[in-house]
């Protein structure tokens, strides 16, 4: 069984916001009130190698114990050279310590880093022409994925990472079209990326043009189910088109009751 999207290394607990969802605080709320991404890149930049490991380890075993074979697992709570080196370094201690294949894929483009800040593109040039290339060239990553939407990066903004990816031939995923929709599974599918994660607002174009590029949709419903108003239209929209779609565990801080597991 594979997991095709985890975010399961990451430091300090955000389960006080998966009470919140339940609660019908919406994602921008949360990220508005220092929470989300920007909370667990406090927490993942202040804790060691080790530390990560070990809380990572143990929820692993749990998706383990449930079946999983192959895991992806993403950075993006480093947002800098040393912290995403060291996400995924602990990624790839995972896969020699377990017994499961562990996919690595660089997400540093997944949030802008506070010290970036009405900087994006600063940060873009960062993320391509020094994380990208460096950390490739170490060997720490299988792909590249990056988030597009209001709260994170525009269409050009990942057109350059993905160009970047392109460059060091490393295949592409994108979180797209989760809070609106603004054109990231059109790139998507535009570079042939392997997947577009989310997808709660994209459209039947979006699918039309996934299904010819290959690029599978992968649906995360427990991020949303949960929630007071729940945004099922993705579901409509993929599952009876003839693209392919995945739907992996949601293993993510605040998100899912696995995130207790460190
Ligand atoms: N949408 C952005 N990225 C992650 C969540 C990150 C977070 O909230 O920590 C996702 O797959 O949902």
């Amino acid at each position: 069984m594979i997991d095709c999207h985890t975010h399961l290394v990451f430091g300090g607990d955000r389960s006080n916001e998966f009470e919140q969802r339940l609660e019908g605080v919406s994602y921008s709320e949360i990220a508005k009130q220092g929470g989300g991404i920007v909370s667990s890149v406090r927490a993942t930049r202040e804790a060691s190698l080790d530390e990560l490991l070990a809380s990572a380890e143990a929820r692993a075993k749990v998706l383990l114990r449930e079946g999983v074979t192959t895991l992806e697992i993403k950075s993006g709570y480093g947002l800098d050279l040393e912290s995403e080196r060291k996400m995924l370094k602990v990624a790839r201690a995972l896969g020699e310590r377990l017994p499961v294949e562990v996919l690595t894929t660089c997400l540093a483009a997944h949030a802008l880093p506070p010290e970036y800040r009405e900087r994006s593109d600063a940060y873009i040039d960062l993320v391509c022409e020094t994380i990208l290339p460096t950390l490739a060239k170490e060997g720490l990553v299988d792909a590249v994925d990056g988030f597009c939407e209001g709260i994170a990066f525009s269409v050009e903004q990942i057109r350059r990472v993905f160009e970047t990816a392109k460059q060091l031939g490393l295949p592409l995923k994108l979180h797209a079209e989760q809070l609106s929709r603004l054109g990231g599974c059109q790139l998507a599918a535009e570079f042939g990326a392997l997947s577009a994660d989310h997808v709660e607002y994209a459209d039947e174009a979006d699918a039309r043009a996934m299904a010819r590029s290959g690029t599978a949709a992968v649906l995360l419903p427990g991020l949303f189910l949960p929630c007071v108003k729940p945004n099922c239209r993705q579901l409509q929209t993929f599952v009876s088109r003839a693209s392919p779609w995945r739907w992996p565990a949601t293993l993510i801080p605040g998100r899912h009751p696995y995130c207790r597991y460190a």
